[in-house]
């Protein structure tokens, strides 16, 4: 202990006393001000070495919390636009360390070389993994998304051989011409005609999730009509999928946590995912009953994905589970509604920043059905499948739609044996890699100083349409789990957009915000306010 060594022998008791008082505040005061100050000393060294620590590794590390507190202030805004700065300051890939008591340690990428690398070269090393799978099993189960190996193997060639079937292109193209013509259409028409905004995003999930389910369970939701009917599931896939990713940025021990204890965002996702499994259950029940009472010929003649699994059987030569028909419903949702629906939604508010683009557009379509020998500027425009082919500029400009914002914004692998990146970053056995295809479409090292602009020229040579790697542009991802749609979803996008277009002109209302919400895939957080306008004479600009 600290102690005066005054001489105190001219003072009164009192004095003494008060004195003694006021110097052993005076040395209480002192002594805690020193450790006040040593305190202050290390919080000052601590934080100038984490902040230093910035320009090495990318973001401030700190002892014990690692890099949370920067990912806690990403949270805030932008997500993807904070991984974008992080990255494109670290040459496209960064290790992000997380707390010591979680499983955040990730690396992070946005390198072309290493995507062709994760992606093909060495694909039976980079499976999703048990982190994301036990991270998504609540809402995806064993489906084709959240499976590896021989789970995600018999999902994958089953569904391919009926993706690529005949009978399986004529159900995608029928689908899209009846679902536009008697659904879509008029539903705008409505708007028009009642000169109501509307939000187009939601229009746009009402038609794909209708048209998803007709090509994959054979089942006539309804949900796009006049009226727009509630649909439980929608809202409870959409809460379901914003719940899930959360835990993606929540330590698992306190995801696991909070699910036992039924608390705040588990909670939530139970309950949605319980009117998930409703729909899904509803689905399979009725597609049973269905093939029940439906003869064999009957049956050969439906070429749905659901009906073509229901007849399967598994590794013990039993039917599908009920469970796994549900998993397979539920993945094929995700992958058909909500990637092409949000796709379009920020293509047109791309051509709303952007009128020169919506004009060539037009000017294509209309060259194109001026071509036809039938031609006749009175009837109403059905475009031919052969025309929806032709639009080369239309899908240029979708695909920089998917450049910029990608539906699919971030993805996930695991590392199963010690790699090394081509850029040189050592993966460890066990590692989590995201690889961030938000990030690449806004790469100067990728596509050029005006990566930033939405310009489909591009993707045009000589007047055609030119794809890129997969690598490079890797909305639709790459390798052995290509995306099995992708040709179905332009063929979709393109016969909506130009439906739309040729039509109407769409204008976002004034000050509407616009930007992306956290989710599995790039919703915008706001919806899409739009009002529309006819065309003053389509048929003019046709003759
Ligand atoms: C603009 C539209 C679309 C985009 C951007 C897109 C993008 C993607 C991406 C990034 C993946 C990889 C996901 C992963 O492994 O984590 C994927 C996989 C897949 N997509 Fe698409 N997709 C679109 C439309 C569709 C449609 C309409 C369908 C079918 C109805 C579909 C079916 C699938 C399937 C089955 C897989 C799983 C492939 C596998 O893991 O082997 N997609 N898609």
């Amino acid at each position: 202990m600290i102690t005066p060594t005054h001489n105190f022998t001219s003072f009164s008791d009192d004095e003494l006393a008060g004195n003694f008082l006021s110097w052993r505040t005076f040395f209480f005061f002192f002594r805690n001000a020193q450790v006040v100050e040593i305190f202050l000393a290390f919080f000052v060294f601590v934080a100038i070495h984490s902040l230093r620590q910035k320009k090495r590794q990318g973001l401030p590390t700190w002892p014990v919390l690692g890099m949370l507190p920067s990912l806690v202030w990403g949270l805030q805004g932008n997500m993807y636009e904070w991984i974008t700065d992080v990255l494109c300051q670290q040459n496209g890939t960064f290790r992000f360390r997380g707390p010591w008591f979680s499983s955040l340690n990730c690396v992070v990428t946005a390198d072309p070389r290493n995507l062709e690398h994760l992606l093909k070269t060495k694909f039976p090393n980079f499976p999703k993994g048990h982190y994301f799978r036990d991270t998504v099993r609540d809402l995806l189960g064993d489906g084709i998304f959240n499976a590896d190996d021989e789970t995600w193997q018999r999902q994958r060639k089953t569904a391919s051989i009926e993706f690529h079937s005949t009978k399986f292109r004529k159900l995608t193209t029928e689908s899209s011409l009846q679902l536009v013509h008697s659904r879509l259409l008029p539903v705008l028409e409505n708007a028009v005609n009642r000169s109501i905004s509307f939000d187009l995003q939601d229009i746009l999930l009402r038609l794909t999730f209708d048209n998803v389910c007709m090509i994959a369970f054979g089942v006539d939701p309804g949900c796009l009509s006049l009226g727009l009917p509630q649909i439980p599931f929608a809202r409870a896939f959409e809460d379901a999928t914003g719940a899930t990713i959360l835990r993606f940025v929540t330590p698992t021990c306190i995801w696991k946590a909070m699910r036992y204890l039924d608390l705040g965002s588990e909670k939530k996702l139970k309950r949605s995912i319980k009117g998930v499994d409703e729909f899904a259950e509803n689905v399979i029940k009725t597609r049973k009953k269905e093939l029940s009472v439906q003869s064999s010929d009957d049956k050969k003649q439906r070429s749905d994905l659901l009906t073509v699994f229901m007849g399967l059987k598994d590794e013990n030569g039993q039917p599908f589970s009920d469970k796994f028909l549900r998993d397979i419903c539920v993945n094929f949702i995700l992958a058909g509604r909500d990637t092409s629906s949000v796709a379009l939604s920020w293509f047109f508010w791309l051509l709303d920043q952007n009128p020169h683009i919506e004009d060539k557009i037009l000017a294509e379509i209309c060259k194109i059905v001026k071509e036809r020998e039938d031609f006749d500027p009175k009837t109403p425009l059905v475009f031919r499948p052969e025309e929806i082919k032709k639009m080369d500029y239309l899908q240029a400009a979708l695909s920089e739609a998917l450049r910029l914002y990608p539906s699919v914004p971030v993805d996930h692998k695991e590392v199963v044996e010690d790699d090394i990146f081509p850029d040189g970053s050592l993966l460890k056995k066990g590692t989590k890699v995201i690889y961030a295809i938000y990030t690449m479409g806004r790469m100067e090292a990728i596509w050029g100083k005006d990566c930033r602009e939405f310009k489909p020229e591009r993707w045009l040579k000589d007047g055609r349409f030119m794809s890129e790697s997969a690598y490079k542009f890797t909305a639709f991802n790459g390798g052995p789990r290509l995306c099995l749609g992708k040709d179905f979803a332009y063929y979709q996008m393109k016969f909506a957009a130009a439906s739309i277009i040729h039509r109407y002109h769409v204008k976002v209302v004034k000050d509407h915000p616009v930007g992306p919400k956290l989710a599995l895939t790039m919703y915008m957080k706001h919806g899409l306010k739009v009002n529309l306008s006819r065309r003053d004479n389509p048929s003019q600009l046709l003759t």
